[in-house]
């Protein structure tokens, strides 16, 4: 009997639809380092005029897009970056604008909204005055939305207010927009004022979008430019990427409709949870496609037993720590998924909690 899966692990672990696959099937290519894709160009004339930037560059992941930008801003030796001490290019990038990138990280700590705060981003600027010991501040990273406060909006307020502080000093903004377009949904604000103030962008095609494969940079002619020399520098250099681009342009088409529907599940899963004994749901912080389930203390709860009991019935998610559950909606987790998921996890934890009334 083939088992139901609800796979909550991430929104990156969607299978590309039929209509990607019949446009990957039939994508017009042609050598993209000789010269250019006609479907790459395409997809990237479309981004660049979706986020109000001059271009853009389609890359392999995510990881790389970040690591590139951080690179051409920050490409004197003795650069330095400030960024948040939860935020995926510190936490999960394998530490690679230091390692490959030779660019030294000032983290500043991310409030529970995903932002940093605007003092402690100012005062952790170095002054050009101390160059004889310290690294030079060039660039400023946000994330929106950001990951590990489970999927939270910055305002484009916000995003100015911290785009007028590195103009200020001379130094340049980049938005790590993963899930921009969730945030743009969530807001109601287009992406392109979400991202006004930055000097470059990276979006992920392969997260709430669905793409298989491959994020977009954006910003102006000159950066991408330079983009795209270390882009190959890296090894990012690809032939025919229009197979992959073409499923790209189709998520852009198919799925940026769905993202409200995805939200939507989003609250019904995180409302349910949260009516559970032992389980506490911030509902309210749910803003996107991500909820964080805590077990509460004292409740014989725990993520492993949790996550062991609901992949028992094909539902996958990742424990976040020994108490939290991290589970990710996306277009391809129906409604009836986010039934039976509740159905199954109340099962779960009235077993756990009281195992001799069963
Ligand atoms: C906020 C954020 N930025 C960047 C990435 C990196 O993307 P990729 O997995 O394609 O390298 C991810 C997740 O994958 C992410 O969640
Ligand atoms: C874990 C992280 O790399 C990935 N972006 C996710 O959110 O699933």
């Amino acid at each position: 009997m083939v088992m139901r899966i609800v796979d909550l692990r991430s929104d990156t672990v969607t299978r590309p639809t039929d209509a990607m696959r019949e446009a990957m099937a039939s994508a017009e290519v042609d050598d993209d380092v000789l010269g250019y894709d006609p479907t790459a160009r395409r997809l990237e004339e479309e981004m660049a005029k979706i986020m109000g930037k001059e271009a853009a560059l389609f890359v392999p992941s995510g990881t790389m897009g970040n690591l590139i930008c951080v690179m051409v801003h920050c490409d004197v030796r003795g650069s330095e970056v400030i960024l948040g001490d939860t935020c995926h290019i510190h936490v999960y990038e394998n530490g690679g604008i230091s390692t490959i990138g030779g660019v030294h990280p000032k983290t500043i700590k991310n409030e529970e909204d995903g932002t940093m705060d605007l003092v402690a981003i100012e005062g952790a600027i170095r002054d050009p005055k101390g160059s004889t010991f310290y690294p030079s501040t060039r660039l400023i990273c946000l994330e929106n939305t950001h990951a590990n406060s489970g999927g939270r909006c910055l305002s484009a307020e916000y995003t100015d207010r911290v785009g007028e502080i590195a103009k200020r000093h001379g130094l340049k903004l980049h938005i790590d927009g993963a899930r921009i377009f969730n945030a743009s949904v969530a807001l109601g604000v287009s992406v392109h004022r979400l991202v006004k103030a930055a000097d470059s962008v990276s979006v992920c095609l392969s997260k709430g979008l669905g793409a298989p494969i491959g994020s977009v940079i954006v910003g102006s002619q000159s950066f991408i430019e330079k983009a795209k020399t270390l882009r190959k520098t890296l090894g990012g250099g690809m032939r025919q990427i229009g197979v992959l681009c073409a499923a790209a342009l189709v998520a852009l088409q198919e799925n940026l409709p769905k993202l409200q529907s995805d939200h939507k599940k989003t609250k019904l899963l995180a409302e349910g949870l949260n009516k559970m004994k032992g389980i506490r749901v911030n509902v309210e912080a749910m803003e996107t496609n991500m909820i964080f389930m805590d077990m509460e203390d004292g409740s014989r709860l725990t993520a492993e037993k949790l996550r062991k009991s609901l992949t028992e019935h094909g539902i996958l998610v990742i424990p976040e720590n020994s108490s939290r559950i991290r589970m990710v909606i996306h277009h391809q987790i129906t409604t009836s998924d986010v039934h039976y998921t509740l159905s199954c996890l109340q099962q779960a934890v009235q077993t756990i909690q009281e195992p001799c009334q069963n």
